[in-house]
């Protein structure tokens, strides 16, 4: 395939420079050819040096996209590696630059009209990788290209192309028949983005007709779309082969093609289709691959459509592979408290802004759509919903009509929905790529944004492997506490409050004042409160569990009453001692990680939580109500990771059961810990219903509470738990002991808190 304008030398657009503003400027000219130095002040880059732009590792964690993996001949440029050489005078003047020390798109030669649209749109100077595509494009070479998500791909081979065809209709007459056949032919692997890559064609270029055409919809209406001459088609590659195939679409005049997001036609199964298409263009013509990795068919693809492609990659080996302004969080939580956090986390960290919550499945969008709509507007999207639905959900989301959107990753691709402020993955992605391109949804366009990833105790090495490949840190936080809910529910009150009209206002003003009058502050306060949906006050919330109606209590035992031990057992001893109704409903303890103080955390139901705060201590130890959790010893290590007696309780009653009687029965051992050692989260979906120890039915026991000392005795000869350490064992089978002692009148099975040995009270403590 024969290059549009041929090529000689490498030449570059001017200033990339990925990691700062600052232009980088080498004063070094190579001959340039006589029309392209009057387009554009030219960047050049040393055919010399092209072998030390050769990256091998460029792709590293996100696939492969080496040097081996696209042929011998091939240039590869990273972008940190581009050297500028401008008009160093005009530069100094400022003359070139536009925003933020930019190239202007006034200086780049570009036609006028094209200039105006694109200011008009606020594009007023190139993003980098339009940079380094721009003049290669112009000189008519195969580009293979590869950017962060949000940096403008679509207009880096959008403006170029445009530029182009704007050129030959202005030199050949008679161009804008009715009957011309498209030119340009861009392919992109979903619904979504093909409609987005037209409209940012159409946006700056309004003047061409650019049709977009995609399964789902109507195929007459776009029938007529392409018989009434065409410029631009931008489709998916099923509908393409339709219309191909029906003779509809004629593609003997294309000379431009554009491959989006390439490497997502082969995760969404397009590849015949797409090679159908690519047999089906003129051989001579110019082609432009954009893809985030290399799998092996589209080097194979680049083998055999491309010609001498150059290579422009501007992620290359930087590590971090997200949109700079992203920050990235990492939640860890259980499956069954989930959802409840899930709008918190929206509250809070959304602060009123659009936010895009990622599932895996379909179903599952549709549940947490659903059920976030009680509290925030919320609409799912995902394969299963009519394109026309889609399209309205995409419209409404865009508008601010709702302002979350519940995805699968059908909408993680290419998604250009301006300032989203939140990206939640729900569920973990299936693979680097993927947490990219969803977290890509937020931080577009230079602009600030958060993802926060939620993940269960036996996905954290999933967590950790991501962060290796996507070359992120994560900052690990807790669920939001009810002060932080609150705050922020009154700032996104306060903040509606500030776009009422001054003349709505006025009508209020008379009652306001009276209102003032009667209640001061109060009477704002009330409002603001009603306004966030709290005109009840909140009720409390556990910070372990979430569980409403719980509270979250801190036991510290001050480091001149500690010893050499501290366990979840110890802190059951205590309770037993202390409070034995707190011993009864405490959820799951956990120890505290600071060093040289000991201390757990534990869940109580409010009530009894308030009777415990007021009962005299043992000297040394003291309980607090805690607002925030403090650093906690590693939440899957089962050393640490204990629950109470009734740690099912909520679980037992979302599904339908009552919290207490038989439902407690040998259930109440289910938790975090169990989910842990049998590796998965489904074990919690079901309520924590699901965990049966493998070989024995002691969740199922008919007895109710009696199955405890089924399970105590059970366990202990279910050596088969092989992968509980001993001290896990002896921690829960003692403290079943005790609890079959509570129960039923049998020995104490907690553990002394003043030396530690199970078996007695502190009371009865040998050492007294
Ligand atoms: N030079 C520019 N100046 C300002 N805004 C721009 C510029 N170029 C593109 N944009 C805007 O930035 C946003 C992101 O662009 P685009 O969708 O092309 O990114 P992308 O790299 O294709 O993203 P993704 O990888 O997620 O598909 C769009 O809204 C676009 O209009």
């Amino acid at each position: 395939m024969a290059s549009l304008l041929g090529t000689s030398s490498l030449f570059l657009s001017p200033s990339i420079e990925l990691t700062g503003t600052k232009l980088s400027l080498k004063p070094q000219l190579l001959p340039l050819r006589p029309q392209l130095r009057s387009l554009v002040p030219l960047a050049v880059v040393s055919p010399n040096s092209v072998n030390s732009l050769l990256s091998d590792e460029a792709f590293k964690g996100l696939g492969d996209f080496s040097k081996s993996s696209l042929g011998e001949d091939e240039e590869v440029f990273s972008g940190d590696e581009y050297e500028s050489e401008m008009d160093m005078e005009d530069f100094a003047n400022g003359e070139l630059v536009g925003g933020e020390g930019e190239l202007s798109v006034t200086k780049l030669g570009l036609p006028e009209e094209l200039v105006k649209s694109l200011e008009k749109r606020g594009i007023t100077s190139l993003f980098p990788i339009q940079r380094a595509v721009l003049v290669p494009a112009l000189e008519g070479r195969d580009i293979i290209a590869r950017a962060k998500t949000g940096t403008g791909k679509t207009l880096a081979f959008g403006i170029p192309i445009i530029k182009r065809l704007m050129e030959e209709d202005g030199a050949l007459t008679g161009r804008r028949s009715s009957h011309r056949l498209p030119r340009v032919l861009v392919l992109a692997p979903t619904r979504e983005l093909a409609k987005q890559v037209e409209k940012e064609i159409k946006e700056s270029a309004p003047y061409l007709n650019t049709v977009c055409v995609y399964g789902g919809v109507s195929y007459q209406l776009q029938q007529k779309a392409l018989s009434r001459g065409v410029d631009v088609v931008v489709g998916t590659p099923g509908r393409l082969i339709d219309l191909i195939k029906s003779d509809t679409l004629r593609l003997d005049e294309v000379n431009f093609l554009v491959l989006d997001e390439a490497d997502q036609m082969l995760a969404v199964g397009f590849e015949e289709d797409v090679e159908v298409i690519l047999d089906n263009v003129p051989a001579v013509r110019q082609s432009m691959l954009f893809s985030a990795t290399m799998p092996g068919w589209i080097k194979k693809l680049t083998r055999k459509y491309l010609n001498n492609p150059l290579t422009i990659d501007l992620v290359g080996e930087q590590e971090e592979k997200l949109a700079e302004g992203i920050k990235l969080s990492a939640l860890p939580i259980t499956p069954t408290t989930k959802r409840t956090v899930l709008s918190d986390l929206i509250t809070v960290h959304a602060k009123g802004g659009k936010t895009i919550v990622f599932t895996q499945t379909k179903r599952d969008a549709d549940e947490v759509s659903m059920a976030l709509t009680n509290s925030i507007a919320a609409e799912a999207l995902h394969g299963d919903i009519s394109q026309h639905q889609r399209e309205r959900t995409l419209n409404g989301f865009r508008q601010g009509k709702f302002t979350v959107l519940v995805a699968t990753d059908v909408a993680s691709r290419g998604l250009d929905i301006p300032n989203v402020d939140l990206i939640i993955h729900y569920e973990l992605p299936n693979d680097p790529e993927t947490f990219v391109h969803r977290s890509g949804r937020t931080g577009r366009a230079g602009k600030a944004g958060s993802a926060i990833l939620m993940f269960t105790n036996n996905q954290r090495r999933t967590v950790k492997s991501l962060e290796r490949d996507v070359g992120c840190k994560f900052e690990f936080i807790t669920p939001p506490g009810i002060e932080e809910i609150l705050e922020s529910s009154a700032e996104h009150v306060a903040a509606t409050l500030r776009g009422v009209h001054p003349q709505s206002i006025e009508y209020f003003l008379p009652a306001a004042e009276k209102l003032a009058a009667e209640l001061g502050s109060n009477a704002l306060a009330a409002a603001l409160a009603q306004m966030s949906g709290f005109s009840q006050p909140p009720s409390s919330r556990s910070l372990i569990s979430h569980e409403q109606g719980y509270v979250t209590i801190q036991l510290t035992r001050e480091p001149g009453y500690s010893r050499g031990f501290f366990s979840a057992r110890s802190v059951m001893g205590f309770l037993s001692d202390v409070y034995p109704d707190a011993a009864d409903e405490v959820g799951k303890i956990q120890l505290l990680a600071s060093e040289g103080v000991q201390g757990a955390v534990f869940d109580l139901p409010e009530e009894i939580a308030k009777t415990l705060l007021n009962k005299e201590l043992p000297p040394g130890n003291t309980l607090s109500k805690i607002t925030k959790l403090p650093a906690l010893q590693d939440d899957g290590s089962p050393a640490t990771d204990f629950y109470g007696r009734f740690s099912s309780r909520e679980r037992g009653s979302r599904f339908g059961r009552s919290s207490g009687g038989s439902s407690r029965g040998g259930r109440s051992w289910n938790g975090g810990g169990r989910g842990r050692q049998s590796g998965s989260d489904d074990e919690y979906s079901g309520g924590g219903r699901s965990f049966k120890p493998r070989g024995n039915d002691w969740s199922r026991s008919p007895r109710g509470g009696s199955s405890i000392n089924d399970w105590s005795g059970g366990r202990r000869s279910a050596r088969s738990d092989d992968d509980w350490s001993g001290a896990r064992r002896s921690d829960r089978s003692s403290y079943s002991g005790g609890r079959g002692d509570r129960s039923f009148g049998g020995a104490f099975g907690g553990a002394c808190y003043k030396c530690g040995r199970p078996g007695h009270r502190a009371l009865d403590c040998p050492g007294n």
